[in-house]
């Protein structure tokens, strides 16, 4: 493994390593987005070359798109693709029941359609995103910027009237304006603490027009590999039980870790 990395990105490349294992010739892949998610471009680029592994990855944002190209996967739209076999792509927390939040990065939007239209998701992490509750992490949500702080009040009635007693609602900036998706859109943060029922949140924020869609992915993530700072890497597959807790040990490899800046 390489020395000079933090404890973090170890444990981030040994989960992405791990998933990559996953992957076989011939198959669809999403490529999912954010620093966990840029490990995996990488160890599956390496395996194209080394291997002639033959894959095609779709990715769900621009910069996952960037990386791929430029490390030599090769990529394709979803309307292309039609329906993939697998996407691996990272989270900012996910409970027992593999329900996750993402969007910490911005991407989930194109992140959920990519997932859903996957036989099966694994999602990597490091051990700081495994949690008994959803909500520590703000949860994003995705409106369009016609009306956005009508929206907003919206999610905050919402979030009243369903009793919800942490409710801070924050709109994402970039600097000085709205960050901007890949979609053209708006993020608004929501500061819950702790989710009660992530199921019936999902749905009532999609009822709620302006909301394109909310980062709270439920019933679409299949696996999760763990990856710890030491090199050990669990699985944790709810639906078929399978498991592993594995120690991975690498050399330094300056093709992988080589202008890694996402
Ligand atoms: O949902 C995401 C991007 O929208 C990311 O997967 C999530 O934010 C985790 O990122 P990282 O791997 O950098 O911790």
């Amino acid at each position: 493994m390489p020395a000079d990395l933090s404890p973090i990105d170890k444990a981030k490349f040994v989960a992405a390593k791990r998933a990559v294992d996953f992957v076989e010739t011939g198959m669809k892949i999403g490529l999912g987005t954010g620093s966990t998610s840029a490990w995996m471009v990488r160890c599956l680029a390496e395996r194209i070359r080394e291997e002639g592994l033959k894959v095609v990855g779709v990715p769900t944002s621009t910069r996952t798109a960037e990386l791929a190209r430029s490390l030599g996967v090769p990529v394709t739209s979803l309307d292309e693709a039609k329906w993939l076999d697998l996407t691996i792509d990272g989270a900012d927390e996910f409970d027992p029941q593999l329900n996750l939040i993402k969007g910490g990065g911005a991407a989930l939007l194109q992140e959920k359609i990519v997932a859903t239209a996957s036989d099966q998701m694994i999602v990597i992490a490091d051990a700081a995103k495994d949690v008994a509750n959803l909500g520590a992490f703000p949860l994003p949500v995705e409106i369009i910027p016609f009306g956005w702080q009508t929206t907003k009040a919206l999610i905050e009635e919402m979030l009243v009237s369903m009793d919800v007693l942490n409710r801070d609602v924050t709109l994402r900036m970039n600097g000085d304006a709205p960050l901007v998706t890949d979609e053209a859109n708006y993020i608004v943060d929501l500061h819950l603490k702790r989710i009660g029922n992530p199921r019936q949140l999902s749905l009532v924020l999609n009822q709620i027009p302006g909301v394109v869609e909310n980062g709270l992915f439920i019933d679409i993530c299949d696996k999760v590999i763990i990856g710890h700072g030491d090199g050990r890497v669990v699985l944790r597959d709810i639906n078929s039980g399978e498991t592993f807790d594995e120690r991975i040990e690498f050399a330094d490899s300056d093709n992988i870790f080589a202008d890694l800046d996402d």
